[in-house]
């Protein structure tokens, strides 16, 4: 008996690839077989890698002549049959799908997104031959949304091979480069129909057009070969995906190349608790791991940033038990490894987008600012609590003013601690960009960020440089900043506003967003007057520097609380009373770290001298004893910060918003 099989044409392989001992392995087992019937092969060594072949003869010796084998099915092994794999041929046709159902993506309202895809998709190929419309699709939705898994999912239930390019690749020095690059990709997917062309960042193929002003080349170039592919004798049908964060980056006339524009949504509170407990249904919990912790933290990820997250947490998990020697049976997630999970989401490439997170300052880290604490706490919380007492009278700005390194920071990060709220900080600086209308487009970005981590802190560092006086500026000439004062007071408008129709969505009740906006600023004389107007700003608080023992000594226990100071010749009153007059909590900060990195190079100058010895010594860094001379030597060395002048300064400042 013979099988004969030809390899199917596919672009993520060539046609002559050779698989034969694979093969062979696939054909050691026993298989059920019959004639044009689709086989894949996954090589050992390249297993992310799916070959796929069409069985096109089956020789049967011990069949009739007469006989037809065309819908016979055989049961098959290596040693008992040829397996030949015709070398010469290629077959161009549909893969066979594997429909799987219950996948992620088929999530609500995912799903819609994905049905959409599969339906338009079908239709192309069931009427290609009669399409009138472009086969050109936009598929847009946030960073980490997963557009392109759900279009290979989709691809791969309809039968479409995927033939997935970076934008960036193809985008050439001029629009003509960028044209020919695209028909190359083009023709690969034409080889191997039908095939989805999917370009991921279709926004750099528009960002060429904006520099060079060849918009309408591009369009134009597109459009023709297209055209040129409907034309040709192309018996199936051939795609063109682009995939962009927002659609607002195509320009009308690109846009209107688009056929079909299909956006993967937004996840609510109700779509990733389904989601997580779906995830994590076969997987043990400690008592100690909440899902309302998980949700909590994770307002308005993307369910790309969701998967990432649980494939760290279970990393956490494998690496510590393993560390102990736990058998994988007794494994259980736990909030350790969330933490730990959570922490690497944020610094990895994919939370490099702004990220709301509930930080980790507690009020006992910020010595003394009693009245600014209480002052701070009663407009943020009182409104949470009391939301009808507060109606529209609830306030939801507060600018606190001052000295550099007097806590403004600390403190804002405080409250959303104590109060459990998710914290998004921008420096004004960052916001600026030098594209037309993008500076404006990221502050409106950031608001929506904001209302999708509700009950959230807005945290504005710097402000005085995002929002200067309009109008005074000289050095902006293109009024972007002006633009951009206005879009910041329209955006703390709509936060005044029970809701926003944008964020609600259709389907969803009406949502209360609590968005608390917190400005910091050195100098609010700089500020565009109208953000301090009621609704906006309009609460005041001036962090200055307290010359007071007792918030000094506050200040410096809250920074050396974890410190293991023992020495019995430490007096730190005393220590607190000789330290300089005027400094803030970043000048006790710089004394209590330089006194931290004294003890250190004490530690390890004695642990050189003792392995000299050969003793042994403790190198738990954790045990770093301070002694009084550390902080002596930190004191010495130590230059106040602001000085005496500048802080009259800002007192004059004070008594001017007072
Ligand atoms: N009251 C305080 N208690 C404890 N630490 C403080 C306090 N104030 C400041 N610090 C320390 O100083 C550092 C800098 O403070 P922070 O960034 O909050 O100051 P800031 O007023 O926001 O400064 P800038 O105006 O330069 O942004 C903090 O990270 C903290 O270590």
């Amino acid at each position: 008996m013979e099988i004969r099989l030809t390899i199917l044409r596919s672009p993520h392989y060539n046609d002559t690839i050779n698989v034969d001992e694979d093969l062979q392995d696939y054909f050691s087992e026993q298989r059920h077989i019959k004639l044009n019937q689709q086989i894949t092969i996954r090589p050992l060594l390249q297993p992310e890698l799916e070959v796929h072949f069409v069985i096109s003869s089956i020789i049967d010796n011990t069949q009739n002549e007469n006989e037809n084998n065309k819908n016979k099915e055989y049961l098959v092994s290596g040693d008992m049959c040829r397996i030949v794999v015709d070398v010469k041929k290629t077959i161009q046709d549909k893969l066979m799908s594997e429909i799987v159902e219950n996948d992620n993506c088929d999530e609500d309202p995912i799903r819609f997104a994905t049905q959409r895809l599969r339906q338009i998709l079908i239709t192309f190929d069931i009427q290609w031959s009669k399409q009138t419309n472009l086969p050109l699709l936009i598929v847009h939705g946030h960073l980490g949304s997963n557009k392109r898994t759900l279009v290979q999912y989709a691809c791969r239930v309809t039968g479409y091979h995927c033939h997935t390019v970076s934008s960036q690749l193809l985008t050439g020095d001029s629009a003509a480069a960028t044209l020919k690059r695209i028909e190359n990709a083009l023709q690969t997917a034409i080889k191997c129909a039908p095939c989805v062309l999917l370009l991921r960042n279709f926004e750099y193929i528009c960002k060429i057009t904006d520099i060079d002003n060849d918009d309408s080349i591009i369009t134009n170039g597109i459009r023709q070969l297209i055209q040129n592919i409907q034309i040709s004798t192309l018996k199936r049908p051939v795609l063109i995906i682009g995939l962009l964060t927002k659609l607002q980056t195509l320009n009308e006339r690109l846009l209107s190349l688009f056929s079909y524009t299909v956006q993967v949504p937004e996840l609510n509170i109700e779509i990733r608790k389904k989601w997580i407990v779906k995830r994590l249904s076969n997987i043990p919990l400690s008592d100690d791991f909440s899902i309302d912790m998980f949700l909590a933290q994770t307002k308005g990820w993307q369910m790309g940033e969701l998967e990432q997250l649980v494939h760290f947490i279970i990393q956490a998990c494998s690496a510590r038990n393993k560390e102990k020697m736990i058998d994988p049976s007794e494994w259980s997630l736990n909030s350790v490894d969330f933490d730990i999970a959570l922490k690497k989401c944020h610094s990895s490439k994919l939370a490099g987008q702004r990220k709301a997170m509930i930080p980790s300052v507690h009020w006992n880290d910020i010595g003394g600012l009693e009245y600014a604490k209480k002052e701070i706490l009663n407009t943020i919380q009182l409104p949470l609590l009391y939301p009808d007492l507060f109606g529209d009278i609830a306030r939801t700005g507060v600018l606190l003013y001052g000295p550099p390194g007097v806590g403004k920071t600390l403190l804002a990060k405080g409250v959303a601690t104590e109060l459990s709220l998710n914290f998004l900080s921008v420096r004004g600086p960052e916001l600026l960009n030098m594209y037309v209308g993008q500076s404006e487009q990221n502050i409106r970005d950031l608001f929506h960020h904001a209302r999708l981590a509700s009950p959230c802190v807005l945290f504005f560092d710097e402000l005085d440089s995002l929002a200067p006086m309009r109008g005074r500026s000289s050095s902006d000439s293109s009024g972007v900043s002006d633009r951009l004062v206005s879009q910041l007071l329209t955006e703390i408008d709509a936060l005044n506003k029970t809701s926003t129709e944008q964020d609600t969505g259709k389907n969803e009740n009406v949502q209360i967003h609590h968005v608390f906006v917190i400005g910091a600023t050195n100098r609010p004389d700089l500020l565009d007057e109208s953000l301090l107007r009621p609704g906006r700003f309009d609460k005041l608080i001036y962090i200055g520097v307290s010359n007071l023992h007792e918030d000094r000594m506050k200040m410096f226990d809250a920074l050396t609380q974890k410190f293991n100071i023992s020495d019995n010749n430490f007096d730190k009153h005393e220590f607190v009373k000789r330290c300089p007059l005027n400094m803030t909590g970043a000048d006790f900060y710089a004394i209590a770290s330089n006194a931290y990195l004294n003890a250190i190079q004490r530690s390890i100058k004695l642990k050189v001298d003792s392995s000299l010895q050969k003793q042994n010594v403790e190198d738990d860094e954790s045990k770093t004893v301070l002694l009084y001379d550390d902080f002596q030597y930190a004191l010495e060395q130590f230059r106040p910060s602001i000085d005496k002048n500048d802080l009259k300064q800002y007192e004059r400042l004070q008594d001017g918003f007072s």
